[in-house]
C-alpha cells in the first residue's frame, strides 16, 4: 500500500489502547528517518546498539523490525525533487506509533521552513521532553556537572517558532502592518516600512496540556520541583499568560496551595507522600540559575523557543550536544530524536557522537516498556565513557583519552552492556 516505504515482511504494529498504554509486540515495527547531515553516521551505530541491547535482555525472545521512512534531503532522492516529507511518512509515523529520527536541515532565511517543526506539527506531538543528566567522565566546563539533573518539557506545537511570520516588505507584511497600524492602533513598529513580522501565539489550552505532563512526570518520577520559564514580564500576554496558566492548573488539577502568598505553589505528590514544589523563573535569570544553582531544578516546563535554547544551554553544562536525547510526544504518538542538529562540517565521515541518537533510543525503549534493554544501552554508555575511547567531542577536552570514530563509538557501547 506504500509507494516506497518496504514494510517488512516480519513483524506487528504497536498499538495504543484508549487509555493511551500500549501494546507491544515481541517483534514491533518501528519506522526511522535517517536524517540529513550526520543522519547517514549515527543511524546505523544507534540501530546496532540497540538491536544488540535487545538481543542480550531477551535472548532472541524480542527484536526489532526496522522499517525505513523518508523525509528531507533523503526523500527528495527518492520521491523526487520537491517532496521533502511525502504523506505516506507522516501515514506511517501515525499508524506504526513509535518511530525515531536522525536531524532534518533546515536551511537560514529563505527555502523549507523547519521539516522537524513541520512532523511535530502535523503529528501534533505538543510535548518535547529532553533529559539532561551527567555520565561520570564527561568532560564539561561546570566544576560540579552531576548536579545538573533536569527533565525539560517544551512546548511543542505553538509560540514564535510556529512559522507563521511575512518577509519585509512583501505584500503579507504590508497588509499586516498596515492592519496593526490602522486597525489595531499600533504605535510601537519603530521601521514599518522594512519589518518583517512573525506572530507568537500561546494559548491556554497549549499551556496546560504541556504543563499537566510536566506535573505528571513530577509526581511518576518521584521529583522535587517544576519550574515554569518564562518571559513574562515582558511578553505578558503570551509568555506571562503561560506562566498563569500554569500555576492555574497546578493549583485546580493537583491540588497546588500558595506558598507565603504565592505566586510559588506547593502539592503532596500522591504516590510517594513528599512535597513537590511549582515556581517559575524569568527565563533570562533562569539562564544564570542553571549554571550557579543547577541542583534547585528538576522538572522544566517551557514554551518552545525558551525550550530550544534551554536544551542546548544544559546539554553543554554536562558535556555537550553528543549525549542529548529527547523524544516528541502527543499522548498516543512518540517519536525519538537527538537534541542536536545535521552538523554539515561532518557529514558522512564516520565522526560526530552518535550518544545522543543511542540516548533517544534508550528513551524508546523505556517507552516500550523494554527496561532491560534500555537499563543495558545505559550501562554500555557509561562503559564506554570510562573507558576513554570517545568521539572527538570528548576526546578534545577528556584528559588521556583515545579518539575513536562514530561507528567505533557504538561498539564500544555494545562491548560494555
Ligand atoms: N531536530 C533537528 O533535526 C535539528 C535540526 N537542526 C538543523 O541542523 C542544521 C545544523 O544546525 P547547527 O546550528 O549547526 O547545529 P548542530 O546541532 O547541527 O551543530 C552545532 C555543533 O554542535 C556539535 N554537534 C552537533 N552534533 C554533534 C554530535 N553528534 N556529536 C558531537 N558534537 C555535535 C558540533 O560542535 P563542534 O563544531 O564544536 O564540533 C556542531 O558544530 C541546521 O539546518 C538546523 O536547522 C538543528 C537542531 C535540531
Ligand atoms: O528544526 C530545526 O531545524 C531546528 C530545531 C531545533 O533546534 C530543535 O528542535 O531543537
Ligand atoms: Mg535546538
Amino acid at each position: 500500500m506504500y509507494q516506497h516505504i518496504q514494510v517488512p515482511t516480519s513483524g506487528q504494529k504497536i498499538t495504543v489502547n484508549p487509555d493511551f498504554s500500549l501494546n507491544v509486540p515481541d517483534q514491533p515495527i518501528i519506522p526511522y528517518i535517517e536524517g540529513d547531515g550526520t543522519g547517514v553516521d549515527i543511524t546505523p551505530p544507534m540501530i546496532e546498539v540497540v538491536d544488540a541491547a535487545v538481543a542480550k535482555a531477551y535472548g532472541g525472545k524480542r527484536k526489532i523490525s526496522w522499517m525505513e521512512i523518508y523525509c528531507g534531503e533523503k526523500s527528495t532522492k527518492v520521491y523526487g525533487p520537491d517532496v521533502w516529507l511525502p504523506d505516506e511518512t507522516l501515514h506511517a509515523l501515525k499508524d506504526y506509533v513509535v518511530s525515531i529520527k536522525g536531524p532534518l536541515t533546515t536551511p537560514v532565511g529563505g527555502g523549507i521552513r523547519s521539516l522537524n517543526v513541520a512532523l511535530r506539527q502535523q503529528l501534533d506531538l505538543y510535548v518535547c521532553m529532553r533529559p539532561v543528566r551527567y555520565f561520570t567522565g564527561v568532560p564539561s566546563p561546570v566544576k560540579e556537572p552531576e548536579k545538573t539533573d533536569m527533565v525539560i518539557f517544551r512546548e511543542n506545537s505553538e509560540d514564535i517558532y510556529a512559522g507563521i511570520e511575512w518577509e519585509a516588505e512583501s505584500e503579507g507584511a504590508k497588509k499586516v502592518i498596515d492592519f496593526l497600524i490602522k486597525e489595531m492602533g499600533v504605535k510601537k513598529i519603530r521601521f514599518p516600512e522594512t519589518s518583517g513580522i512573525g506572530i507568537k501565539p500561546v494559548s491556554r489550552e497549549g499551556t496546560e496540556r504541556l504543563v499537566r505532563k510536566a506535573i505528571q512526570y513530577a509526581i511518576d518520577n518521584d521529583k522535587p520541583n517544576v519550574t515554569i520559564v518564562h518571559k513574562g514580564n515582558i511578553m505578558k500576554f503570551t509568555e506571562g499568560g503561560f506562566r498563569d496558566w500554569a500555576y492555574a492548573l497546578a493549583k485546580n488539577e493537583f491540588g497546588a496551595v500558595e506558598i507565603d502568598g504565592g505566586p510559588w505553589c506547593k502539592f503532596t505528590n500522591p504516590k510517594t507522600g513528599k512535597e513537590i514544589i511549582v515556581k517559575d523563573a524569568i527565563a533570562d535569570a533562569f539562564l544564570q540559575q542553571i549554571l550557579l544553582r543547577p541542583a534547585e531544578y528538576s522538572v522544566i516546563a517551557t514554551l518552545n523557543l525558551n525550550g530550544d535554547y534551554i536544551s542546548d544551554a544544559l546539554a553543554a553544562q554536562v558535556g555537550g550536544i553528543g549525549i542529548a536525547p529527547g523524544a516528541n510526544l502527543s499522548d498516543s504518538i512518540a517519536m525519538f530524536e537527538a537534541t542536536h542538529g545535521t552538523a554539515p562540517k561532518y557529514a558522512g565521515k564516520d565522526y560526530v557522537n552518535p550518544g545522543s541518537l543511542i540516548l533517544s533510543a534508550e528513551m524508546m525503549l523505556r517507552h516500550m516498556g523494554w527496561l532491560e534493554a534500555a537499563d543495558l544501552i545505559i550501562k554500555g554508555m557509561d562503559g564506554a565513557i570510562q573507558s576513554k575511547q570517545v568521539t572527538y567531542d570528548f576526546a578534545r577536552l577528556m584528559e588521556g583519552a583515545t579518539q575513536i570514530a562514530c561507528s567505533a563509538f557504538g561498539k564500544q557501547v555494545v562491548k560494555f552492556m
